[in-house]
């Protein structure tokens, strides 16, 4: 299912949580959704999922409105952090219930996913931990095989070992059945490298959708000598600068940018992390004086 939005904005009474956003995603690819805090992720992916009406502009998946429109929500998933499960039912009714509604569900997937986050069916949701309640979501997450799977922070209380537990599975379902995953996340480094296309979102704007390999070689993060850094440096798209004794390292951000051209003036040169370029990409100008 592609996933396209034409001029998107949102707006909660006169703030803009989005503006004027222009997207095209392809389906069966994983996007990772990023950027700062009230960056607007969770408004974008809420209007993804049809839960929010646009204040102008249109979200459209396989050009439908998904708003109101059963035919088009039924293959799209949210799971985010604040899947509130707390309700007097059993684990085992929330998924009888969100197998009701997915046309695509895997009851093998979700058994599979229970053992492997040790979620006893028989509890009540009323008591779990938050960690066993981001496993449920995301045991809901995959098991739903919806065409558009989108998931907002999913992995909240769960342990560092858990979480990987998570990408592991992630990546295995979508090899065995492909589908449009949009993953936002601050946790960059621990999943960046699932990621096929990026998209950041700045203070409601996009700020980039690029393939995640492109947009690495585009970086360089390089150190050296300040009077060479300088030198390499000029004319182009700093991304921030550290100065110390006589040593500098610069992160830039441009086309065209070669490690090799770095090492033959003598510098070390090395690719930004995806959560390097987030990061720096995404800060204020008075942060990234600090970077
Ligand atoms: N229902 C709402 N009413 C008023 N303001 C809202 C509402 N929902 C979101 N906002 C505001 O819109 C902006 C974007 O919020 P959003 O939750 O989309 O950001 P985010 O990028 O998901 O942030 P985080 O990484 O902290 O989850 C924030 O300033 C937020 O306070």
């Amino acid at each position: 299912m592609n996933i396209q939005s034409k001029a998107l904005s949102k707006k909660f009474g006169s703030f803009y949580a989005l503006h004027d956003v222009n997207l095209s995603l392809e389906e069966d690819k994983i996007y990772g959704l990023l950027g700062k805090n009230g960056a607007g992720k969770t408004t974008l992916m809420h209007l993804m999922a049809g839960h929010l009406l646009p204040t102008s502009g249109d979200i459209l998946l396989n050009g439908s409105s998904p708003f109101n429109n059963r035919a088009i929500t039924k293959d799209v998933c949210l799971i985010n952090e604040s899947s509130n499960f707390k309700r007097r039912l059993k684990v085992k009714d929330i998924l009888y219930i969100a197998s009701q509604f997915y046309p695509n569900w895997s009851a093998d997937t979700a058994e599979r996913l229970l053992k492997q986050f040790n979620l006893k069916p028989k509890l009540n949701t009323k008591g779990l931990s938050k960690g066993m309640e981001s496993a449920l979501g995301i045991i809901i997450g995959l098991s739903s095989r919806a065409k558009v799977t989108i998931l907002d922070e999913p992995y909240i209380g769960l342990d560092a070992s858990a979480r990987y537990t998570f990408y592991d599975i992630l990546l295995e379902e979508y090899e065995a059945y492909p589908r449009t995953i949009i993953l936002s996340t601050h946790l960059i480094d621990e999943v960046s490298n699932l990621f096929e296309e990026v998209m950041i979102l700045k203070e409601g704007s996009l700020l980039l959708h690029e393939p995640a390999d492109e947009l690495i070689e585009k970086s360089l993060h390089i150190s050296g000598k300040k009077e060479v850094v300088d030198a390499f440096c000029e004319g182009k798209h700093i991304l921030g600068v550290k100065e110390m004794m006589g040593r500098k390292t610069a992160n830039l951000f441009d086309e065209n940018l070669s490690i090799e051209e770095a090492v033959s003036m003598g510098l070390e040169a090395e690719r930004m992390t995806i959560q390097d370029i987030t990061v720096h990409l995404s800060g204020s100008e008075e942060e990234l004086s600090h970077a």
